[in-house]
């Protein structure tokens, strides 16, 4: 654990949960070299949570693991403290429960969001354009096999927003002849999307959102090839979060994208 003494300062204070892990690390090094923000704690596994408010951190980014990610939260909105997340393993019940907590701290503000990268949410909108104009839609995730989670939080989303925008246009449900199969032959089932994880030694993440029709398909792909690139996306939270009380999902609403 690594902290920076409280002197009066301008600049948001920022600490990083999970800062010793493949991504905390290179949160660390973007926050050490941006400007209007200052590292003020590194915690990792085995560290206490007070340190946060020792070190008078006014933001929190959270990279670490699905399991200890609430408690973490709830230490965050307990004290003030807005928080900037990337750790996965969000469902509607966990959102619920944010919600609930963030009722009594009007002022601290959350953001949940599944990938960081530009790329993958842009690939996550144009997935949910598209979706309307084909028959079927499958995704297919590639993660490292550190990971914990499965389908990605990626993924997950971009089967919702697929679904959501399938939903809004009418569409025809999705032909299918499979009548039997092998348990997990056909993926998972997120909102009717069949959702396919590979774990792969030598990958970083990728996504593949195959969307089909009639003679043709459309393939949109999407490639983390380094966790530096979740850089950005995470500054860009940070900057926003002090405007942004309550709970936001999806770094795209801090983001000036086309409609
Ligand atoms: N939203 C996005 O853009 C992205 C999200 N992710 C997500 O971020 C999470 C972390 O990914 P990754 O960096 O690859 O994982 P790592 O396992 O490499 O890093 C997690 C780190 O958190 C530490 N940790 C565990 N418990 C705590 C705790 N209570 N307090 C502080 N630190 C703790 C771990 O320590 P120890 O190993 O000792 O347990 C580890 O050092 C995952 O959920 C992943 O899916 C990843 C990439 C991008
Ligand atoms: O665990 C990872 O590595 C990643 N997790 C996020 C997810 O589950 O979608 C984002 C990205 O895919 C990397």
């Amino acid at each position: 654990m690594n902290t920076a003494t409280h002197a009066a300062t301008s600049e948001l204070r920022v600490a990083v949960l999970g800062a010793r892990g493949k991504v905390g690390r290179e949160i660390c090094r973007a926050v050490e070299d941006a400007e209007g923000m200052t590292l003020v704690a590194e915690v990792d596994a085995g560290d206490s949570i007070e340190v946060l408010v020792e070190a008078g951190a006014q933001a929190v980014v959270d990279f670490t693991h699905p399991d200890v990610v609430m408690g973490n939260l709830e230490y965050c909105i307990d004290h003030g403290i807005h928080a900037v997340v990337g750790t996965t393993g969000f469902d509607d019940d966990r959102l619920a429960q944010l919600r609930t907590w963030l009722e009594g701290a009007p002022s601290t503000g959350v953001l949940i969001a599944p990938n960081f990268s530009i790329g993958a949410i842009l690939m996550m909108r144009f997935a949910a354009q598209a979706a309307p104009f084909f028959d079927s839609v499958e995704i297919v995730e590639l993660h490292h096999p550190t990971k914990a989670d499965a389908p990605s939080g990626t993924a997950r989303r971009t089967a919702e927003l697929v679904a959501e925008a399938r939903r809004a246009a009418g569409s025809a449900a999705m032909p299918d002849a499979t009548s039997t199969a092998l348990a997990g032959a056909r993926g998972a089932d997120v909102e009717g999307i069949p959702v396919h994880s590979v774990r792969v030694r030598g990958l970083v993440a990728h996504q593949e959102v195959i969307l089909g029709e009639l003679g043709e398909t459309l393939t949109i792909r999407h490639d983390s090839l380094d966790r530096a690139g979740f850089g950005p996306g995470v500054l860009a939270g940070l900057r926003a979060i002090e405007d942004h009380p309550g709970l936001t999902v999806g770094l795209e609403h801090f983001l000036d994208l086309p409609r």
